[in-house]
């Protein structure tokens, strides 16, 4: 008799989810943080999902120039639907997240409006913020040039200051002055915060923010002395090829000197430059905001695709059976869970710590109001770590889930290969992530250095304190031994720059040894936050003990993972590390029966996931099989070029068999 699979395939999901020892539905609270967030979440989602014009089924067969048209429709009618429907911050800012499509109004939004607020006077803000608000003007962040990203002190474009017409004169002087990357330039911005020297009574004052309108509010072409465009098609197919990273050259364009952003400093109609009481990093303050939300971004992206390959892996079957019965779900297999739980118990991870991380930014940022800089360096350490550490293994997970969904993942019906090449560019913008977790370094090097003239290390650093014991102590298996190991690794770099002829020499010698006491040092951050998490009070029948365990296979996969530092700080003994991967295995096992509910706690609809083998239904193989006949290819029977190519081909094969 013939057995529908597709039907026994929708029962397993059913049967997942009957199998789960926890309540979901108190767990989406604990994910989104709130009753209230699940529910702004839940109503945006649906909004999106309902809404044809969102549609994003069909966006990788695209042409790039439809891509670009169809995500200029789409940020408008979200603009209209924003406006019709009198949407909070709050709901905008989620309607925005599951529309989905990276474009001009996620800089405008996260990184122009940013900038203004961060670095305008109230005089400023008080003219450019509303336009800006109103979508009256579009705005984006041109800082990174052709020959310049990560060395933003090393920038070229000039501001120069003419006292005879109160204005600055915006130049590029070389090619490599060119602003190259903004995103939302190429195409869409009227107005960008352009990133120049400033330069004023002969001297050169270092880098400074100006507005600078690009072009022409009434026909959108270039104003005069500005030439601009788009950079051109990026990696994989839809992708990130929505957005329009641009290319800007400017030739000696005029703009009056209250477009210098002069929170931070002042060029006076006489051109004197005045520096505010203000510590000159806050210049960097935008890519610091923006920083703290790419981690929150992090555990959007693992989570929607852990959700697709666990799902997909309890739908998905293979051996198991000789005798014609039913083969195992490849989510039973126990190399799967080694490869899955852990990427799934990283989504959690980086969830808790990306709210921690936002919870610092606001504080900080109220400190900085009342003019207390102290936490600002924790702040920069903590941004650049975290969005780091989590970029670069969420893009590596996005990967591993596309392999653990075998052939299938490949297809781009399974949404991960989109995923990914829109994920990854992460790893670079915003700061690349070698150049921030040297960053850290630097930082852990200065506090280690502060230790000896008994300066307490305060915030994330404080454990450093605690340098007598946890230099000596043989460390139990929890967060001691963490301690342990980003203290001695960052002390051992300490001590060998120490013997280099100078400082800079001993740092450049030493940096691959410094980013691995970075990374260390922000694993460390993450496990604490997630411990202080599960610590808490969390309702729900089964939840606390579900993000317990949650919380041990992080913890134990990151020490078996880097199990080298450990034994060679000597923060655990072998037998120690052995001990660590036998209880990793028996935690696996206990998060098996929950996994598939576990990721029904992200709440994601069908059209954020964006995947056929991610479906909620677990309706996969009807749904692959349709989705296959919507290729374009599949448009015609005999394709296109069998007349040109394929039938002389043919033909003349045919001749030379009867010869
Ligand atoms: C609604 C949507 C919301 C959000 C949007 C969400 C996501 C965005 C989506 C997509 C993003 C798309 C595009 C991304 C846009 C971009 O990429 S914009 C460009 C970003 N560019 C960079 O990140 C450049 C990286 N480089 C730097 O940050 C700096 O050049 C550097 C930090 C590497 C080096 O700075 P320098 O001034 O040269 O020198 P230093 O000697 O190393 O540092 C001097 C002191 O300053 C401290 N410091 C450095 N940075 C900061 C900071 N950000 N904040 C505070 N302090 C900082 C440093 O610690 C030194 O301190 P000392 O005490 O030692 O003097
Ligand atoms: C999709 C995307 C969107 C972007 N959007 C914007 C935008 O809106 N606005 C904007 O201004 N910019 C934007 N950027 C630019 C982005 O911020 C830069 O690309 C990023 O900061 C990295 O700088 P870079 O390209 O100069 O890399 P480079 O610094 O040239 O990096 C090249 C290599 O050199 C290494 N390296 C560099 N310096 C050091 C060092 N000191 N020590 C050791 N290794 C080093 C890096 O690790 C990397 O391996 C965007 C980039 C991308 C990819």
């Amino acid at each position: 008799m013939a057995v529908d699979h597709a039907a026994a395939e929708v029962d397993h999901l059913a049967a997942e989810r009957a199998a789960a020892r926890f309540d979901v539905e108190a767990m989406k609270i604990a994910w989104a943080g709130s009753r209230h967030a699940v529910d702004v979440a839940d109503r945006m989602a649906r909004l999106v999902a309902s809404d044809p014009v969102f549609r994003k089924d069909n966006r990788t067969m695209l042409s790039r120039k439809d891509l670009f048209k169809d995500t200029l429709r789409k940020a408008a009618h979200a603009w209209k639907r924003i406006v019709e429907l009198r949407l909070t911050e709050e709901e905008a800012s989620l309607l925005r997240q599951y529309v989905d499509q990276p474009g001009y109004v996620d800089l405008h939004w996260g990184m122009f409006v940013p900038a203004i607020k961060g670095q305008g006077t109230e005089e400023q803000q008080k003219k450019w913020l509303p336009l800006a608000y109103k979508f009256q003007i579009i705005g984006c962040y041109a800082q990174t040039e052709l020959g310049h990203g990560s060395n933003v002190q090393g920038l070229e474009t000039t501001a120069t200051f003419d006292p005879m017409t109160d204005e600055f004169v915006i130049h590029s002087p070389t090619l490599t002055s060119s602003k190259w990357w903004p995103g939302g330039l190429g195409k869409a911005s009227t107005h960008a915060v352009v990133y120049a020297r400033l330069i004023t009574e002969g001297k050169d004052y270092g880098i400074h923010g100006f507005i600078v309108q690009l072009r022409s509010l009434e026909d959108h072409s270039p104003l005069p002395g500005v030439t601009l465009g788009d950079i051109g098609g990026k990696f994989g197919s839809g992708a990130y090829n929505s957005m329009d990273n641009g290319v800007l050259r400017f030739d000696h364009v005029r703009i009056p000197r209250d477009q210098m952003l002069m929170r931070l400093s002042q060029v006076t109609r006489e051109g004197k430059y005045v520096q505010s009481d203000v510590p000159k990093q806050l210049l960097y303050g935008t890519m610091v905001y923006v920083r703290q939300s790419i981690v929150a971004d992090a555990s959007k992206a693992l989570s929607r695709a852990v959700c697709i390959a666990v799902r997909y892996s309890a739908i998905r079957k293979q051996f198991g059976s000789q005798d014609g019965g039913p083969e195992t779900q490849v989510l039973n297999y126990r190399t799967q869970q080694s490869r899955l739980f852990p990427l799934l118990a990283s989504a959690y991870a980086f969830r808790f710590v990306g709210d921690w991380l936002n919870w610092l930014y606001t504080d900080v940022t109220q400190k900085l109001e009342v003019k207390d800089y102290s936490t600002l360096q924790e702040a920069h350490a903590c941004t650049a770590g975290l969005k780091a550490v989590t970029t670069s293994a969420t893009a590596d997970a996005i990967e591993e889930c596309r392999k653990l969904c075998g052939g299938h993942g490949y297809l781009n019906s399974s949404g991960l290969p989109e995923l990914f090449a829109v994920y990854v560019p992460a790893c670079t913008y915003e700061g690349d992530n070698v150049v921030l977790l040297l960053q850290v370094a630097r930082i852990l090097m200065k506090t280690v250095s502060q230790l000896t003239s008994g300066k307490q290390p305060v915030g994330t650093m404080a454990y450093m304190g605690k340098v007598q014991h946890l230099m000596q102590s043989k460390c139990a298996v929890k967060t001691e031994a963490f301690e342990a190991r980003a203290l001695r690794m960052a002390v051992n770099c300490a001590q060998n720059i120490g013997q280099a002829s100078n400082q800079e020499e001993g740092f450049y010698e030493r940096s691959p040894d410094l980013l691995e006491a970075a990374v260390a040092h922000i694993q460390l951050i993450i496990v604490t936050k997630f411990i202080e998490k599960v610590h808490q009070d969390i309702p729900g029948h089964g939840v606390k003990e579900q993000l317990q365990n949650l919380c041990n296979v992080y913890a134990l996969y990151t020490l078996h993972k880097h199990l080298g530092d450990f034994l060679a700080t000597g923060s655990l003994t072998p037998k120690q590390g052995a001990l660590a991967n036998e209880q990793l295995g028996k935690l696996y096992a206990q998060v098996r029966p929950n996994a598939v509910a576990l990721v029904d706690a992200f709440n994601y609809t069908d059209h954020y996931l964006g995947s056929v083998l991610g479906r909620y239904d677990g309706n996969v193989y009807p749904a692959l099989y349709e989705e296959a006949w919507k290729d374009p290819l599949n448009e015609t029977v005999v394709p296109e070029g069998y007349h040109e190519y394929l039938r002389p081909l043919l033909k003349q094969q045919l001749k030379l068999s009867r010869l």
